[in-house]
């Protein structure tokens, strides 16, 4: 299925004959019926995706996607560049939140190298597919040109074709990116027509004066974009213009799984723009993505509505790397577990509520 535009492949289909049997099963399972709230939608969305009357999330791939950001030359984040690649080292030793997160959850990690300033680690276990050293300043110019958008939406896309290789039955994106936050709230303005002080927050916790400033440089980047797209932007002009690497790639990744017939657990903020950025790409694609949480950066809840999605979560976590996704893996599993080993009234002999 591989073309040299792999974000176009035909998306697959989920299965509507397993969706109406686990319709019918979670009905005769001994529990009043819808007394496993969101955990019956979760098992039997499951059930469709994977063509499968006993859907699964043993199998998890987490894939970390880093790269860095120019507009960081605008005092937009509290932290400096060089943390983008100390903690791509940071994912692959083991000591990142994913990293252990992933450990407990007994899930694949690989982390993708879209492209630092800093020398990245020679750590084996860095997957490298730098496009250059981090885009190019989104205020001032297009923060990529086209050849880097495709090379990033690419990388996504092999990401997801290693997920297949490895059975991957739940695939999740995370990112890792000094100043990413401000370009995926560009980009949420641009995909969604928002002011900028409407998808604007603290990031890694910028304070209030902090945060205009922010808004400030995205109404710049916004100002700059319009100029030079106002009569062809598309969802890839707004990408080219304002995402990263790792923005990109995680828009290709998205695709991938989908094309693939792979589910997606969407993360937070970043990923979220993401997918949002996907589906406006591909609307197909919605049906493949689940909500993991709800981040505690401010735009979150508006890129959620945007996708017509009600997350499992609300822990007010405000970390990404996919932390949040991971989270709920154990839920997602506890809804497998549930719909496939649960009795039914027959098999258990229990009186249903017509006697
Ligand atoms: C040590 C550290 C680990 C992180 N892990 C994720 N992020 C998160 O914070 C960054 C975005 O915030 P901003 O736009 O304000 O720079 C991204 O790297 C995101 O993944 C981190 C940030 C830091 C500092
Ligand atoms: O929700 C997120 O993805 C997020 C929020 C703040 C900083 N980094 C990531």
């Amino acid at each position: 299925m591989t073309t040299s535009s792999p974000w176009l492949a035909e998306l697959a289909t989920p299965s509507d004959t397993h969706r109406q049997r686990a319709l019918a099963r979670q009905s005769q399972l001994t529990k009043p019926a819808g007394s496993l709230g969101e955990l019956e939608n979760v098992a039997v969305r499951l059930a469709a995706l994977q063509g499968t009357d006993t859907p699964n999330a043993e199998q998890v791939q987490i894939a970390v996607f880093a790269g860095d950001h120019g507009v960081c030359d605008e005092g937009i984040s509290l932290f400096p560049q060089a943390v983008t690649a100390q903690m791509i080292a940071n994912f692959v030793t083991g000591g990142a939140a994913i990293s252990v997160m992933a450990r407990q959850l007994g899930a694949a990690l690989e982390v993708i190298n879209t492209g630092t300033v800093c020398a990245p680690p020679l750590s084996a276990g860095v997957i490298d597919e730098q496009v250059a050293a981090g885009t190019a300043n989104l205020a001032r110019e297009s923060a990529m040109d086209a050849q880097q958008l495709a090379a990033a939406l690419a990388a996504g896309d092999r990401s997801a074709a290693r997920a297949l290789e490895r059975g991957c039955q739940l695939f999740i994106a995370g990112e890792m990116g000094i100043g990413n936050t401000t370009s995926a709230s560009a980009l949420a303005c641009a995909l969604l027509a928002e002011h900028p002080t409407h998808l604007t927050g603290p990031g890694t916790g910028l304070d209030r004066q902090g945060v205009q400033h922010k808004a400030a440089i995205i109404q710049q980047a916004l100002a700059r974009h319009y100029q030079q797209h106002d009569d062809d932007a598309t969802p890839l002009t707004c990408l080219q213009s304002l995402g990263g690497f790792e923005i990109a790639a995680i828009t290709g990744a998205l695709i991938g799984c989908a094309a693939r017939g792979i589910p997606v657990l969407v993360d937070g903020f970043i990923v979220s723009v993401a997918a949002l950025c996907a589906v406006q790409l591909r609307p197909a694609l919605s049906c493949w993505l689940l909500f993991a949480h709800r981040s505690r950066e401010p735009g979150h809840q508006r890129i959620l509505d945007a996708l017509e999605a009600t997350p499992l979560l609300d822990l007010g976590m405000r970390l990404g790397e996919g932390s949040g996704a991971a989270v709920a893996v154990p839920l997602i599993r506890s809804a497998c577990a549930l719909h496939n080993q649960m009795a039914t009234f027959a098999d258990a002999g229990v009186s249903n509520a017509d006697g």
